[in-house]
């Protein structure tokens, strides 16, 4: 049976890439997803907003929906000070399995916890089973029509607290229109907008950060 992309994707990363370098893993990921076969990595161009948003925070505990092959996890983990820690959600067992490998080469495992589930049955976990408090950061990336919903559960989970960030991907494509409409009237959220790129195309997608306010 063939590879599937994510795994064509994996092994390019694995001859190409220099272990235990997240930047040279981040920089071939994008190589090959913009000059080969696109995939749905939040991107160089997205990647930058993240980038900044997680410096800005500089979070001890981030958590992501939607892992995908790692891209982003290994974006974020790069940026993590000593101590602080990463929670990547995947429901896909084959991108889980990418993932794990992708985060390993890059030699972010340490401060990468990868779970693998559907997020409505892990985020209920995340105080007892995975010893979370409250969450710094969040980044959404996975079903669209997810992201309303556990935004909902993960206040409902009280791992929110007073000034934690919501970073949304995809909220123009593939958009996020009952997302969006949530949150922007919610007035216990300060949300700004970062029009941006969709990954490796020339589309318009943007960003949402949405501010907690307790
Ligand atoms: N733990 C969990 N619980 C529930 N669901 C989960 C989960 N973990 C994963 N999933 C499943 C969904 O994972 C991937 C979601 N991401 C996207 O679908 C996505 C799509 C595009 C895109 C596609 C086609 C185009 F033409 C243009 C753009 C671009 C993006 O940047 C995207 O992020
Ligand atoms: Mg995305």
């Amino acid at each position: 049976m063939n590879q599937s992309k994510e795994r064509r994707i994996l092994n390019f990363v694995l001859q190409n890439a220099v272990r235990g370098d997240p930047c040279s893993v981040m920089e071939t990921i994008d190589k090959y997803c913009s000059e080969k076969e696109w995939a749905m990595n939040v991107g160089d161009v997205k990647g930058v907003i993240l980038d900044k948003t997680v410096e800005e925070i500089n979070p001890k505990v981030a958590l992501e929906l939607g892992t995908y092959c790692g891209y982003s996890a290994v974006r974020i983990a790069r940026l993590l000070k000593a101590g602080a820690c990463l929670l990547t959600v995947e429901f896909n067992p084959e991108f889980a399995a990418i993932a794990k490998q992708m985060i390993e080469f890059a030699g972010v495992q340490d401060k990468v916890k990868l779970l693998e589930g559907p997020s409505e049955v892990i985020i209920p976990q995340l105080k007892k089973k995975y010893e979370v408090d409250t969450l710094d950061f969040v980044f959404v990336d996975h079903w669209k029509d997810r992201y309303a919903p556990d935004t909902i559960l993960l206040q409902e989970c009280s791992l929110l607290r007073k000034g934690s960030v919501l970073l949304a991907d995809n909220i123009i494509f593939p958009g996020a229109p009952e997302f969006v409409k949530y949150i922007r009237n919610n007035p216990r959220f300060q949300c700004s907008t970062y029009p941006s790129y969709l990954e490796y195309m020339k589309v318009q997608d943007a960003m949402e950060k949405a501010v907690f306010l307790g």
